[in-house]
């Protein structure tokens, strides 16, 4: 089992840093990208699918640099945030179309196929048309078409966009279970997503790795600073201004607030457990404050 190795990652987008150094290293598993929108997620994305290039630093995979392209394409699948396929194709006939593109030998077409939808639980559909899918069935054949050719390395940029909770549950069992045996790279800015899949996670924010590390390590980081406090709803204007709030629930006359400070603001507050948001918004705050 080899390790994907990202060294020293930088792309600039004209003027503008879209990744700035980044580095990870990534073994079996499922590994996530948190980051909100704009992050650079989509970008490392493509440049580890070898869609684009990148400026510095390194790829590795064992022996294969991302130097030579023709050797990692064989050792990735990728299923895109935006995914479409042949409308009037069976699910059967575009999956076979794409191992055909992917080189599959002709010997092989059927089982790797059938291999495929099986994983995803989609034998039973193989004859329908794609365009007749429902967008949480269209995403399990975009990961078939993704592990077609068995592929080292995976990645899937933004899982369970457009799911219901149903299917959400559904695809993220597929991927625990691809990830038993490859490198699954995820990128999402639903914490829970990242939560409930990942083993470890990088936060990033404007090209840039704030943190990195198995999601407890990452919560460690917010230990101490995350409160709970009962406020009554016209008083809820004014803690806005006085610390960042995390997130707020309606309790009738008054609302319960989880905030970030390095202070009690008042002896009824109490301290709280963090959870993987309280550190991404932990992450976040302390480099917007170092901005200021
Ligand atoms: N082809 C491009 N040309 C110029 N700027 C780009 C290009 N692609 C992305 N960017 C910019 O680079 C930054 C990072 O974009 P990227 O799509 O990688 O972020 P992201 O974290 O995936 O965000 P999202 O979740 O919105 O897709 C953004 O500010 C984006 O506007």
């Amino acid at each position: 089992m080899h390790r994907l190795q990202i060294d020293n990652i930088s792309k600039k987008y004209g003027a503008f840093k879209a990744l700035d150094n980044v580095s990870l290293t990534l073994s079996n598993g499922i590994f996530g990208l948190l980051g909100p929108n704009g992050a650079g997620k989509s970008t490392l994305m493509r440049i580890l699918t070898t869609l684009q290039p990148f400026d510095t630093g390194s790829i590795k995979y064992g022996e294969i640099s991302w130097k030579e392209m023709h050797k990692v394409q064989k050792i990735i699948g990728y299923l895109p945030q935006h995914f479409s396929l042949y409308k009037h194709l069976s699910v059967f006939e575009c999956l076979k179309h794409i191992s055909i593109l992917k080189g599959v030998r002709k010997a092989e077409l059927q089982e790797q196929v059938y291999n495929a939808l099986e994983q995803v639980n989609l034998l039973q559909i193989k004859d329908q048309k794609i365009g007749k899918l429902s967008g949480g069935m269209l995403r399990r054949v975009g990961i078939a078409q993704a592990i077609i050719g068995n592929p080292q390395i995976i990645v899937v940029d933004e899982p369970t966009a457009g799911l219901d909770p149903e299917e959400r549950i559904r695809f993220r069992n597929i991927l625990h279970t691809i990830g038993r045996n490859n490198i699954i790279i995820i990128s999402s800015h639903i914490v829970e997503d990242i939560e409930t899949l990942c083993n470890e996670v990088a936060i990033l924010h404007k090209g840039k790795i704030l943190g990195k590390g198995t999601i407890n390590s990452l919560k460690m980081n917010a230990e101490n600073v995350i409160w709970s406090t009962k406020v009554e709803k016209n008083e809820l204007f004014a803690l806005q201004n006085e610390v960042k709030i995390i997130s707020q629930q309606s309790k009738g006359d008054y609302y319960e607030v989880r905030y970030l400070g390095n202070t009690q603001r008042n002896p009824h507050d109490q301290l709280q457990e963090p959870t993987l948001e309280d550190a991404y918004f932990y992450f976040m705050q302390k480099v917007d404050n170092s901005q200021c």
